[in-house]
């Protein structure tokens, strides 16, 4: 094979392993490991097999074979030469044009580079300062919505509430849309819709053909109909976005959403983005900062409950910075909640809600493990490993933020930064993150500030779901007033 070398690896001193070769669980004729592994634990049965066959193993569903990487250098090595070495996994993009959501998160090549660079100003920091306010307004509103379920006195579920908290943050960001979901808006079908679309992309992306095309089953009808729904609303919303900046001129120097700003950078001949890519990137912008975001709190909630000194931790940082009083918070202080953001770091190091990225060889190549990958080879590389070897972090599983704390005497361990890659790397790092840590930050704040935040007696064992992003299970909480 006359591969491409990952950059900086000097193939004269490399052995090459050929795909084949690598260790692997055994497979079944035609199936490979398809029946062994189901999609609600698809991360722990590959967290599981790496831990057997090692950082780098074979498995294949049905007729398509993967490789498995654990090793976050490696790992680190695939992402960032992307676009020219690596791509998106052709799969994942069928998959995703499939359901009418084709933007910026599945795309390759040219058409990446084009919705990327029109994606971005919408996450830069002069948008996001702006947006505080209504962040600040919103998580009043989850107080709002807690303190309410309190008062009725039935058991609640916080997820759920904090699932309505970043819908009403994304579409109001996105759109400039309430969709008030927090306020008590009754119609759930939009949040049912964003679920129903992630578990189909989640069973589905086992398959290697769409067989829901041909046979017609209940479910497949209601994904359809999921599909269908937000769609429209997408639809609706970019009318009502062009109406607005046909009326308003001072909108297109300074657009107050993200589907504004993506219409204004796209007016230009040769990057313009169709009706189809801004409805897709629209979808894309509300799957990603959805569940994403909810699932990242959620389970920042389930560490917090079990540790009422985090709780007063936070509790003082939040005095410190806001003067006593967090109804001052602001963007400054956002920015100076350490303490909050090692909490949420740790967080995604035990509990990351992206377990898994995929990427694809643009041509044969070696990897600097030696490893020859040939063209097409689908890869699947876990995220949360990395973070978890004992070589790297100290006691790996106990839940400690001060290892996230950096002084002048002991800064943060390199090599555990290296290895922590919840929003990916390079070029196709999530845009996201400076905005999800900004949720995080003003939710945890506001929410140890006024409530204890503990576990029923006899809850049941919280348990891992792959829904494409990776959500708690069985996971009751209690938030009682502070006084
Ligand atoms: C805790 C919250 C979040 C986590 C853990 C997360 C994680 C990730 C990861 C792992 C990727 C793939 C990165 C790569 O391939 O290197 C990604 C991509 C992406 N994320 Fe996020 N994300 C979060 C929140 C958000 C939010 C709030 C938004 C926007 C509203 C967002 C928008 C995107 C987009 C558009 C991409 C595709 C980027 C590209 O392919 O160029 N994410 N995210």
């Amino acid at each position: 094979m006359n591969a491409k070398m990952v950059k900086g690896v000097n193939s004269s001193v490399l052995p090459t392993i050929s795909f084949d070769d690598l260790p692997g669980p055994k497979q079944q004729v035609i199936l490979g490991n398809f029946t062994q592994i189901s999609a609600e634990s698809f991360h722990t049965h590959l967290e599981q097999w790496a831990k057997e066959y090692g950082s780098a193993y074979q498995m294949r569903l049905l007729n398509k074979p993967y490789l498995v990487i654990s090793d976050p250098k490696i790992g680190l090595e695939i992402i960032k030469q992307r676009p020219k070495l690596f791509n998106r996994t052709e799969r994942l993009e069928w998959l995703f044009a499939d359901l009418g959501i084709h933007g910026v998160f599945s795309s390759n090549g040219d058409k990446w580079k084009r919705q990327r660079r029109l994606i971005m100003p919408a996450f830069s920091y002069k948008t996001l300062a702006n947006f505080v306010p209504q962040l600040k307004s919103l998580s009043i509103n989850l107080q709002a919505a807690i303190d309410k379920k309190i008062a009725t006195g039935e058991v609640f579920n916080v997820h759920k509430l904090l699932q309505y908290f970043t819908i009403d943050i994304t579409t109001s960001l996105v759109f400039g849309y309430q969709t008030n979901m927090l306020l008590g808006n009754a119609d759930t079908s939009l949040r049912d819709n964003i679920d129903r679309l992630f578990r189909a992309l989640n069973k589905r992306s086992k398959y290697p053909f769409p067989w829901w095309r041909y046979i017609r089953t209940p479910e497949t009808r209601r994904i359809d109909k999921a599909r269908e729904e937000v769609y429209q609303l997408a639809v609706s919303m970019i009318t009502k976005a062009k109406v607005d900046l046909a009326g308003n001129s001072v909108l297109a120097d300074e657009p107050e959403t993200i589907l504004q700003a993506m219409i204004v950078a796209s007016d230009s001949e040769e990057s313009k983005l169709t009706d189809d890519e801004l409805v897709a990137n629209i979808l894309t912008l509300l799957l990603a900062g959805e569940d994403t975001t909810s699932n990242m709190l959620a389970w920042t909630l389930y560490y917090l409950a079990q540790n009422p000194s985090l709780q007063q931790q936070v509790i003082d940082e939040v005095s410190r910075v806001c003067d006593g009083d967090i109804e001052k918070v602001d963007l400054t202080a956002l920015e100076q909640f350490e303490f909050i953001e090692a909490i949420l770091r740790e967080g995604l190091r035990l509990k990351g809600t992206a377990p898994l990225i995929s990427a694809e060889p643009t041509e044969d190549t070696v990897l600097s493990n030696g490893i020859k990958v040939p063209k097409g080879t689908a890869i699947f590389i876990l995220t949360r490993p990395g973070g978890l070897d004992e070589k790297v972090v100290a006691c790996p599983e106990k839940f400690n933020p001060e290892r996230w704390l950096s002084t002048p005497e002991k800064p943060v361990c390199p090599h555990l930064q290296s290895s922590h890659i919840p929003f990916g790397a390079g070029a196709r790092h999530c845009p996201g993150e400076r905005l999800a840590m900004m949720e995080g930050k003003a939710v945890i704040a506001r929410l140890c500030w006024y409530y204890v935040i503990s576990q029923p007696e006899q809850a049941p064992e919280v348990g891992e779901e792959f829904a494409f992003t990776m959500r708690p299970t069985n996971l009751a909480l209690t938030l009682t007033p502070r006084k």
